[in-house]
């Protein structure tokens, strides 16, 4: 399997270094980087505690982890995160939004997160037309 090397920062030395988590997956668990306490309705910009220097060509996509909606009952407020290449300054700090659904602390350390490096798309080029394929339908067109 192809290997790439990633310059990373982390805050501080508390912050847990960045590892594979239980082999059965390759997206990297992101962790709080401070202890976070939310009312129900609350909106916050959760510090993960890493910068990084992404390889030329690739952007990283954060998602939450499976479980966090369950153990925290918070929502990721953007869906899914994009951290462009250029966001590789010593001050360009990943972060995930984050919307509670109830009263939570979130502890400082908790692998809230996770991350996989992408390659960027091409160039694209818009040509404007009409379509001439068949209509495929969507929103529910293959049944229940
Ligand atoms: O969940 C996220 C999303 C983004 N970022 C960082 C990396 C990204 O490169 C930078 C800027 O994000 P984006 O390009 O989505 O936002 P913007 O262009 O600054 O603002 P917007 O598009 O909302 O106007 O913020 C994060 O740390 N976490």
């Amino acid at each position: 399997m192809a290997s790439q090397t990633i310059k990373i920062q982390y805050l501080d030395e508390s912050i847990p270094k960045l590892t594979y988590v239980g082999g059965k997956s390759d997206w990297i668990d992101l962790a709080a980087a401070e202890t976070v306490t939310l009312k129900a309705g609350e909106f916050r910009l959760i510090h993960l505690g890493v910068a990084m220097k992404l390889p030329e060509g690739y952007e990283a996509h954060i998602a939450p982890r499976s479980s966090t909606f369950k153990n925290y009952g918070i929502l990721q407020a953007n869906s899914v995160g994009v951290v462009d290449s250029s966001y590789c300054g010593a001050n360009d700090w990943w972060k995930m939004p984050v919307y509670a659904t109830r009263d939570v602390i979130i502890e400082k350390g908790s692998r809230i997160a996770q991350f996989r490096i992408m390659e960027i798309q091409p160039t694209l080029t818009f040509v404007e037309g009409a379509l001439d394929g068949a209509d495929r339908g969507g929103f529910g067109s293959t049944g229940i």
